[in-house]
């Protein structure tokens, strides 16, 4: 849900309210690194942060902020003079900054410059012993995420939109802090601070099909539904909450259940079939969870794939098949067991 009442022209109730998402007792002592593209939404995060660190007495600032940008060098000067205002910006906040130029890349779409960007922060946070990347992301992105994936199809963990945080390894954590706050409170309140930002051309270019979305669809839909935003933020919001749910049911199915032997996964069916928890939700998140740990091809798999194991699992369907990324599916006496080929 969208945190409020928010007077978008204060520039404390900014940091207020990305202190109430992720307060600074959880970062105050240990290294954040925050992605910044110049763009007013991660200038605001950048700002944000140093401003509510600052407010801390000196022995809650055993941490750090680092700040991270990725010169992509796609859109020539433009690229080099977002380079220029991040590391102005860091030398004004005495925040240090890492920066890594792309040379002679040809990749433009928007994933893998995504991932690209993704890679990097991680590097930079990995190098430095951060214990979080912080990025940038709003409530606006969310709804553009979750029509995006509505759009192009998609399950629950698509329609719970962008993640608050997730893992980046064993002590790394991606957080995204400004998710309850939209892009036009962040420029008001950095306007309200006097602070300048970068307009990056390209965030214009309807061909992007996330730009599409952000200046044609969602004006549409809004001029016949003026709370959509909200609406579906409080959505994702909900779904986001059931997600969490299903996900610690699906750890305790796996705990119960699962049994890994060398590169196999095996199940006990007897067991299974007397736990009311077998068909469904929870086991097709427990199997996905399941790929997601052994980077088994998790993209590839449908719907009917997951129903088929399940099917398996239930002892309705076949005893013996192959599944995409070369696994092999195989059900014999009370067992059912997934093995690499
Ligand atoms: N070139 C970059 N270098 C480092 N971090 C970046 C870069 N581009 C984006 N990020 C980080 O990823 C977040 C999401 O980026 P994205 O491009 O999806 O959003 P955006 O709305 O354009 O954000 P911004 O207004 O900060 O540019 C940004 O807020 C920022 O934290």
């Amino acid at each position: 849900m969208l945190d409020g009442p928010f007077e978008p022209s204060d520039w404390q109730a900014f940091c207020s309210m990305i202190s109430r998402r992720w307060p600074v007792s959880r970062w105050g002592n240990v290294g954040v690194v925050v992605g910044v593209s110049g763009g007013a939404d991660s200038v605001g995060l950048l700002r944000g942060l140093c401003e509510i660190r600052s407010q801390q007495p000196a022995e809650g600032r055993r941490g750090f902020i680092v700040a991270a940008h990725l010169n992509h060098a796609i859109r020539g000067e433009e690229s080099d003079a977002d380079e220029a205002f991040v590391r102005d910006l860091a030398q004004s906040l005495d925040v240090p900054i890492v920066v890594e130029r792309i040379v002679g890349s040809d990749v433009t779409d928007e994933a893998s410059l995504r991932e690209n960007r993704m890679a990097f922060v991680r590097t930079q946070a990995e190098n430095v012993g951060a214990r979080y990347v912080a990025l940038g992301h709003t409530s606006d992105d969310n709804v553009e995420t979750v029509l995006h994936h509505l759009f192009r199809g998609t399950g629950p963990t698509g329609l719970a939109g962008i993640a608050p945080h997730r893992s980046l390894g064993d002590d790394l954590v991606l957080v995204r802090p400004m998710l309850a706050i939209t892009r036009e409170q962040i420029r008001a309140g950095l306007r309200h601070k006097g602070c300048s930002w970068r307009e990056d051309a390209s965030n214009q270019d309807p061909r992007y099909r996330r730009n599409w979305i952000r200046h044609k669809l969602i004006p549409m839909i809004t001029s016949k539904y003026p709370n959509a935003e909200a609406a579906i933020s409080r959505a994702s919001e909900s779904q986001r909450d059931w997600l969490d749910l299903v996900d610690s049911a699906a750890s305790e199915w796996i705990d119960i259940h699962i049994c890994v032997d060398g590169h196999a996964c095996e199940a006990d069916t007897l067991r299974l079939r007397r736990d009311s928890r077998t068909d469904g939700a929870i086991v097709v998140a427990a199997l996905q969870r399941i790929w997601g740990d052994r980077n088994w091809a998790l993209g590839e798999m449908t719907k009917s794939h997951w129903q088929s194991i399940v099917g398996t699992i239930a002892g309705r369907s076949s005893q013996r098949y192959q599944l995409p990324g070369g696994l092999d599916v195989r059900a014999s006496g009370d067992h059912v067991t997934i093995t690499p080929i």
